[in-house]
């Protein structure tokens, strides 16, 4: 559950080596037979080895350790009977330290070998390649023949499975270069790279499978990794959540919590709606949602669950402030921003609840516009869990940077940014990161493209504040909820031939 970067993952590969004293030799046999049974397992399962012909893979071969552990693929896949070519990026001769002993070895196993540029390659000669091309020390785009070989491998249309890292993504943000390895399985070594669950990476690594190679993983702990994979392992070993829990008989509505949902505006009343009721799906005992007055009519029994609460006038009025005040004191949490549109003074309001109340907060969609306008850093930390779920656009405005820049490196900036104002950030999107303010980050696998429509993000909202409300920490809370919201859109998604004709009410249904 352990994510690394490049950086990361070398300071422990040589701790391996040079502390523990296991030799690199070994450390990339166990890499390159690991590579070899998934590509003999993506063989028989994929229709390649019907057992009639050897199959016949392609071994592009760079002259790194990322290459060396191609060559040992190579001779472990010989040794079983799969056909087997070298494609050396650059010749054979430039290859380094243990990737030139492995070459060596390869040579005088006589292992059928090609230099790329020296004669056309013809992709129909096989079934499949194996991209041990760039690895973890890769700097920048491919260049020269990497860059030729890996614009031919993508043409060729063949299954590509990928040593580490797709040849051409860059380990630690997922940005992929051009040209970028695009695989149908990634074999990552020891831990998961960043980049394998970020922006790109989520396009260019296929399936993605974390093979062991002789580097315990407690070693992460030891290094003091910060990032993790959200999923059941890390909810059960570290946030020690058992969803099997059972709720003790002797319990009612208020031992769960109440959600007060501040959310709503004539136009974009359903953003409460969705808000509100996900936050009771989410197992919160009572929800409250308070609009104005004028609102509320129109809402009277479309959620019989949720309690409505109207306030005199508009948002900004003197007693609609103080009545909403006294409500965010009476509720075990407040979600703000669904559908909330703007209004003169927002932000004067918006900083009176964020300082005058002790209430965890969970502001979303219109108070993060609000948030944006304002400036945070003049604003007071909070005591108590406050959590942002921006999407990338609201973040650029929330950090005052480009769209672009976000998604260049979401998990750094994510981080920074909860730490500097001691809060729990939630930067949506694909491999969306939750980073609270103790500097932990983690990423979330679930969740679907069809879930980018609208009304998805107020019941992730409601969700987080749903679990707020039973009295998770914040970052659990974040965290379950992200990883549930997606999971319910991959099953919405499951329903669906097309997986695009989703709606936030089928996430709903389906938490
Ligand atoms: N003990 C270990 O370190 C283990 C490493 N494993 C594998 O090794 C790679 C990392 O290997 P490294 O030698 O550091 O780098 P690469 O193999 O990624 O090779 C990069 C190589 O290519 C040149 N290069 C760098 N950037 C470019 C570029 N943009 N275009 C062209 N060429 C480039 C540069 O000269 C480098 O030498 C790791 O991913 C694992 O696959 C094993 O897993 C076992 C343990
Ligand atoms: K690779």
């Amino acid at each position: 559950m352990y994510v690394v970067t490049a950086e990361e993952m070398q300071k422990m590969d040589r701790h391996v080596i040079d502390v523990i004293g296991i030799p690199a030799a070994v450390l990339m046999e166990n890499a390159g037979s690991a590579i070899a049974r998934d590509v003999q397992e993506y063989s028989r399962t994929h229709g390649i080895d019907k057992g009639k012909r050897p199959p016949r893979w392609a071994i592009l071969v760079g002259k790194g350790n990322n290459g060396g552990d191609g060559l040992v693929a190579a001779r472990h896949l010989m040794e079983n009977g799969v056909d087997v070519t070298l494609l050396f990026a650059q010749s054979p001769e430039q290859l380094t330290g243990e990737a030139a002993r492995q070459q060596e070895i390869a040579r005088r196993l006589g292992i059928p070998s090609i230099v790329y540029g020296t004669s056309p390659v013809d992709w129909r000669s096989f079934d499949g390649i194996v991209d041990a091309l760039l690895g973890t020390g890769s700097k920048g785009a491919p260049r020269g023949p990497y860059a030729d070989l890996i614009r031919e491998a993508n043409a060729s249309g063949l299954p590509i499975i990928s040593a580490d890292i797709p040849s051409g993504l860059d380990a630690d943000t997922g940005v992929p270069h051009d040209p970028c390895i695009r695989a149908v399985r990634t074999v990552a070594l020891a831990f998961l790279k960043r980049g394998l669950v970020q922006t790109g990476g989520l396009d260019k690594a296929g399936e993605v499978v974390v093979r062991p190679i002789g580097i315990w993983p407690s070693l992460a702990d030891t290094f003091g990794i910060q990032t993790f994979l959200l999923g059941e392992q890390l909810f059960r070993e570290r946030f020690r959540l058992d969803p099997r829990l059972p709720r003790q008989a002797d319990t009612h509505k208020g031992t769960y919590g109440h959600v007060l949902v501040v959310a709503g505006s004539r136009e974009m009343s359903g953003a409460g709606l969705l808000c509100s009721k996900a936050a009771l799906r989410a197992g919160s005992g009572l929800v409250t949602w308070v609009m104005p007055d004028a609102l509320l009519p129109a809402l009277i029994g479309h959620v019989p669950e949720v309690m409505l609460a109207g306030l005199p006038g508009k948002w900004n009025l003197p007693e609609a402030r103080a009545k909403l005040i006294a409500l965010v004191r009476s509720r075990s949490v407040t979600v703000i921003g669904p559908g909330l549109g703007r209004f003169p003074g927002d932000a004067d309001w918006l900083r009176m609840l964020w300082e005058e109340t002790n209430s965890p907060l969970v502001l979303d969609a219109d108070a993060l516009n609000i948030l944006a306008d304002a400036d945070l850093s003049s604003w007071p930390k909070r005591e108590t869990p406050t959590i942002l779920t921006p999407h990338p656009g609201e973040m650029a405005r929330l950090a005052n940077v480009t769209t672009s820049k976000i998604q260049q490196n979401r998990i750094e900036l994510a981080r920074s940014y909860a730490r500097r104002h001691r809060l729990t950030l939630v930067l949506k999107g694909a491999g969306t990161v939750v980073a609270a303010p103790d500097g932990r980050a983690y990423i979330n696998p679930t969740g679907n493209p069809g879930m980018a429509t609208g009304g998805a993000g107020d019941v992730l909202a409601g969700m987080i504040g749903g679990l707020l409300a039973q009295g998770l920490p914040a970052d659990h809370a974040a965290c379950l909820a992200v990883w549930l919201h997606g999971s319910a859109g991959d099953r919405a998604a499951a329903k669906r031939p097309s997986g695009y004709s989703l709606i936030a009410t089928d996430i709903l249904e389906e938490l």
